[in-house]
């Protein structure tokens, strides 16, 4: 922005020079008689309405007399001789161009700043001074057209250290000297451009100050922001990031916990579908197992008798260890039917069941009711003997139970036990063979009386 700001001024003031080689240039040459003025004040006139930096550019003679000027009206004095400007040309033959203090004009009552250039007669006596005024209003418009926040400032120095302009403006403040002010002060110490955080002297203020002195003038431009609203720029914009940050933490919290939670519910969801399974599993095997028990003993049933006799033979044949059968028959069942009636009948037969399962102690024997009254037990690594043992012991606990049959000769109910072993890797055997000699034996202990077992032979 300084540099702008700089750049703007040095054009300013080489718009007011170049304004007066031209003017100084045709007095010079083609003299002082009233045509040269005449087109001359033309001249000045087209060239300030070209120029809007410019108040005037006038002639003055060596009196200081006001003789032409670029103004179409002159409301107050048309005279200079007591300006600094007029007198510094006056007593000296440099011919350079001229910056002088700002001053208030007498013609239009403006602020202005003064560019002159001595004008000489052709011997080379002073002849008078031409002067192009630039306009300080013009100069602050464009300085307000800067944005420093509430306490900003602008401002011109000469190279003296006096002051050209400032923003904010103050008449007082016009020619004030700040030589020892710190912008001045910072400018003879570092050099022709800098910036330093400075405390200003007419208000106090701590800003950020940049300076550069101009180009082409003796002049220094300097712009500065106040410390605190660099700050409060600053605030804002943290508060407006850390809002948005916290908005933006706030919402990904939420998608968290949402998150969360749906795991939360899916393992939940998990968890019910395992349960279910396991809880169908079970289902299934309690089918399975229906699907493989009487219903009326809750002994294994026929379907479950063919599957264990396959795989015990198979298992027996492998291990080289006996397989046992043993068949019961209960005795004159029908007289039971008959007598007792077929509710009680089945009764009969639920209580023969549970004695079975009684009496067939160990875990790989498997008793079932093989069809109608008739029951058998396939003993897994049992020989013959073994098995008429088991027979016995079955039949024993048949006779302990003592269910009154008056139509037997025993008067409680009795079965009759055919046992039957074989050695599936020796023999010539197979579970047909084994099913028929057991049912060999049954026949024969009907045969024999009943109520007792016989050995298949
Ligand atoms: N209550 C009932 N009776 C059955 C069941 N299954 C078969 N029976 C009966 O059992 C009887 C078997 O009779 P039989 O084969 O003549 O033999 P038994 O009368 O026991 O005479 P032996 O076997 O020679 O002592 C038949 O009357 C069948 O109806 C059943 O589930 N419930």
């Amino acid at each position: 922005m300084t540099r702008a700001l700089a750049q703007q001024t040095d054009d300013t003031i080489r718009a007011a020079e170049v304004a007066l080689v031209g003017v100084v240039q045709s007095l010079e040459t083609e003299g002082v008689d009233a045509t040269t003025l005449a087109r001359v004040q033309t001249l000045l006139r087209l060239t300030v309405a070209k120029l809007p930096a410019l108040d005037s550019v006038s002639f003055y003679d060596r009196k200081g007399h006001g003789i032409i000027t670029s103004r179409t009206q002159i409301t107050g004095s048309f005279s200079i001789p007591d300006r600094d400007y007029f007198k510094h040309h006056a007593g000296s033959q440099d011919r350079d161009m001229h910056i002088g203090s700002p001053v208030r004009s007498r013609t239009s009552g403006r602020w202005i700043m003064p560019v002159s250039r001595r004008v000489n007669q052709p011997n080379g006596f002073f002849a008078g001074v031409a002067v192009a005024t630039i306009d300080l209003e013009y100069l602050q418009e464009f300085h307000n057209s800067f944005d420093l926040g509430r306490d900003g400032t602008i401002f011109l120095l000469s190279s003296r250290g006096k002051i050209i302009v400032r923003r904010p403006f103050s008449e007082a403040q016009i020619n004030a000297d700040a030589s020892k002010g710190p912008v001045f002060q910072t400018y003879l110490n570092k050099g022709k451009e800098g910036s330093a955080v400075l405390t200003g002297y007419i208000d106090g203020i701590e800003r950020m100050y940049s300076y550069q002195h101009l180009a082409h003038y003796p002049v220094i431009a300097a712009s500065a922001v106040a410390t605190m609203d660099v700050l409060a720029d600053w605030r804002r914009e943290t508060v407006r990031v850390l809002g948005a940050g916290a908005v933006l933490l706030a919402v990904l919290g939420l998608l968290g916990r949402k998150l969360i939670q749906l795991i939360g519910e899916r393992e939940q969801a998990q968890r019910e579908l395992r349960k279910a399974k396991t809880s169908l599993e079970k289902m299934n095997q309690s089918l399975e197992r229906l699907t493989l028990l009487d219903s009326l003993t809750g002994l294994g049933n026929r379907r479950l008798f063919d599957t264990v006799l396959t795989e015990e033979f198979d298992r027996a044949k492998r291990t080289a260890t006996f397989l046992a059968l043993i068949m019961i028959d209960v005795d004159y069942f029908k007289r039971y039917n008959d007598l007792y009636g077929h509710p009680a009948g089945d009764a009969c037969l639920q209580q023969l069941g549970e004695t079975l399962m009684e009496a067939a102690c160990r875990p790989g024997d498997v008793a079932v009711r093989y069809g109608g009254e008739e029951m058998a037990v396939l003993l897994p690594d049992t020989d013959v003997e073994g098995a008429v043992a088991m027979g016995e012991r079955f039949r024993h606990a048949v006779l302990t139970r003592a269910i009154a049959h008056g139509g037997s000769p025993e008067d409680v109910v009795t079965v009759s036990i055919g046992a039957a072993a074989c050695l599936p890797d020796q023999d010539d055997s197979s579970c047909k063979l084994l099913l028929q000699s057991a049912d060999k034996a049954l026949y024969a202990a009907k045969a024999g009386g009943r109520n007792q077992v016989c050995m298949a032979t």
